[in-house]
This record gives C-alpha cells, sequence and structure tokens, in this order.
C-alpha cells in the first residue's frame, strides 16, 4: 500500500452513532437541519437561506474531492432511531502540501445536548492522525460561537491565533479565534510500563531493535503505528522491545514474526546502525538491521498499514523523531 494511494474509508462507530461518508440521500435531511439560523450563522461558508440546488452542487463538488482523496466529509447517523437519520456532519478538508486538515461539524438543534459533537470530533481526529497523511488538524469558530469552543478545548485543540473571516450567513466579517491539534496532543510518546529498562542518572533507556526489509526491487518496508498506540499515524520500523533473556536478534526475529508474519534467520541479520534519542519520559536506545532475505510475505497481523517505498519516496512519510537520522543513510543506500 502506498500512502498516497487512496485509503478505503472505513466507517466511524462511537456508541450508537456511526460516522459515514456522506450520500445523495442524505441531502433531503442535511438540507432541513442546516437550514436553521442557529445553525448557518455559525458556519463561515453556508448562507442563509441555503438553496437545496446551492447543497446539491456543494454535493457534488464534495464527492470529487473524496473521490481524490483530497477531503472526507461524513453524516453522523443516529443508529437507534433509523439508520438514515442524520443528526449532524463533520468533514476534513486535506492540505496535502502543509501535510494538514481543517476539520468543520455541526449537529442539528433537535440533537444538541448529548455531547455528539464532541464525541465525533475525538472519533474522527483521531482516525485522520492515524490513517492520513497529516500531522496537525485545524479549527476555525467564530467567537460568539461557544458551544464549538467547548467542544474543541474537550477534544485537546489548543487555541493558536485570533482573526476575522467573513460568514456568508451573516454578511459581515466575524471575530474567531484558531485552534489546533497535533499528534502529540492526543499521543504524547509515552513509555509504557516494561522490565526492559536500564535506570540512568538521567532518563530510564529503553532497548528496542528494528529492521530495515529490503526487498529485491530496493524498496524498504515501513510500518505505520495504528490508531490507539502513542504516535499513531508515524512512520516507523518493524520492530519493538528487547523483552528480558533475549538478545537483540533473538528478539527482533519473534517481533518480525509477530508483527508482520516473515520467518527471518539470524544470519540474515546485518547491523546497520543506531539510534540513541531522547524521548520526553525514555531514552532510546535502538540498533537497525538491514535484511534482503526471509520468508513469507509480509503482512500486518497488527493492524498496521505496510507500505514499501522507494528512496524517492522515503522523504514523504512522517517518521518516529529518533527514526530521521536513518533516512539519509538509508537513502543512500537503497540508490
Ligand atoms: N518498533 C519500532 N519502535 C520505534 C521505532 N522508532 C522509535 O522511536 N520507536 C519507539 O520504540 C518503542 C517501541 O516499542 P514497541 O514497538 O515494543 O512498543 P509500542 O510502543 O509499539 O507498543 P506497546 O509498548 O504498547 O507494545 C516505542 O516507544 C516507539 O515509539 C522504530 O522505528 N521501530
Amino acid at each position: 500500500m502506498v500512502i498516497h494511494q487512496h485509503l478505503s474509508i472505513p466507517t466511524l462507530q462511537f456508541d450508537q452513532y456511526l460516522l459515514r461518508l456522506i450520500q445523495k440521500k442524505d441531502i433531503k435531511s442535511i438540507h432541513n437541519h442546516i437550514n436553521d439560523w442557529n445553525i448557518a450563522k455559525m458556519l463561515s461558508d453556508v448562507p442563509f437561506p441555503y438553496s437545496q440546488e446551492l447543497l446539491e452542487k456543494w454535493f457534488e463538488t464534495t464527492l470529487q474531492q473524496i473521490k481524490a482523496g483530497q477531503s472526507y466529509h461524513f453524516s453522523i447517523i443516529d443508529t437507534q432511531t433509523n439508520p438514515d437519520t442524520v443528526v449532524g456532519c463533520i468533514g476534513l478538508t486535506l492540505n496535502m502540501a502543509e501535510q494538514s486538515a481543517k476539520i468543520g461539524y455541526w449537529v442539528a438543534q433537535r440533537y444538541w445536548g448529548n455531547n455528539i459533537a464532541t464525541r465525533a470530533l475525538k472519533r474522527l481526529t483521531n482516525w485522520a492522525l492515524a490513517n492520513l497523511n497529516i500531522n496537525y488538524i485545524h479549527a476555525t469558530a467564530a467567537d460568539d460561537n461557544i458551544a464549538s469552543i467547548t467542544v474543541l478545548k474537550k477534544c485537546d485543540f489548543q487555541p493558536y491565533g485570533q482573526g476575522k473571516e467573513k460568514f456568508l450567513a451573516r454578511a459581515v466579517e466575524q471575530p474567531v479565534s484558531y485552534f489546533l491539534l497535533q499528534r502529540e496532543d492526543i499521543c504524547p510518546n509515552n513509555l509504557t510500563p516494561n522490565q526492559n529498562i536500564y535506570t540512568s542518572k538521567e532518563k530510564k533507556i529503553l532497548l528496542v531493535v528494528a529492521a530495515a526489509l529490503i526487498d529485491i526491487e530496493g524498496r524498504l518496508l515501513l510500518a505505520r503505528r495504528p490508531e490507539g498506540k502513542s504516535m499513531a499515524g508515524m512512520w516507523e520500523f518493524p520492530g519493538g522491545k528487547v523483552e528480558p533473556g533475549e538478545t537483540p536478534e533473538t528478539a527482533l526475529i519473534r517481533e518480525l514474526k509477530e508483527e508482520i508474519n516473515v520467518d527471518i534467520s539470524k544470519s540474515c541479520l546485518a547491523p546497520f546502525t543506531f539510534a540513541s534519542h531522547e524521548y520526553q519520559d525514555f531514552h532510546l536506545l535502538m540498533p537497525l538491521y538491514v535484511c534482503h532475505r526471509w520468508k513469507n510475505d509480509p503482512i500486518p497481523r497488527e493492524k498496521q498499514q505496510l507500505a514499501w517505498v522507494t528512496a524517492n519516496e522515503l522523504d514523504r512519510y512522517l517518521v518516529l523523531e529518533a527514526d530521521k537520522p536513518f533516512i539519509p543513510l538509508l537513502k543512500d543506500l537503497l540508490f
């Protein structure tokens, strides 16, 4: 799988609700909900009244953007009432050059007070930072939109500035606040408790082993940390912690089998370089081995995405901080 190819976009569930991509059959319901002054006045690009014709045009453009992998717009569905009951919408528009996305959402007035926006925002931001090629998500809220500002703060968005923006429904410029959510805000690279910790006077040292698997076409295998793990969405080299009683090589052979189902023998592991990197809570010491031979095609066994990457493509992948010094060395090796 290559990261700029389009993802298969899942349906994202939370409690009794789900987020599924917008569909044409939602138009009528969305039109009814959004044609409400209390909703329209808070959305900068929604006029009031909002004609169905204009909404249909927005739908067409948005569906094209979704097809092109440039945006992700979901209807929020309440599964307990009716599988077609739309209670609101939430959408992300990507800025590929900045590796960022802008998020916007609304919930129909009759469903207010159920914490739906907060839960939908958490669900979508967690998924997006783990699965899209982005580093941060930003949002804008009108300063009188106290409910939305509260939702953003509950979801760990940090305020980073203020400005003025035109709101179509109000036909005036409106003071707004800007908010930002970075990967580190939702999943810091914390140390998970493990026996493999050597205490130094300063920081605990964590010994991890990793492999650069290179195939016959000269491509390198990267794995993406899945949703739920610290630093979800960042790319890394397959591997893991050295357990008590293991050598680095036996640990790596075990990890590669567990994570990607490949069988490797010790003689195929060539020490290449190492990382010695200070994270906030621990100091990582990580030998990196190069390997050209193994048995079985790598398959993701821990819900992680895998990517075979050429030297030219390497810079597009957001790798963990400790791995950054590996990239120029590996490019030299692959070219
Ligand atoms: N496997 C691997 N880990 C890396 C790399 N770079 C890097 O900083 N690490 C760090 O080394 C540690 C690896 O531990 P791990 O793979 O066993 O554990 P994990 O955090 O994925 O999950 P877990 O502790 O819940 O099992 C993590 O803190 C990870 O952030 C890398 O290229 N490969």
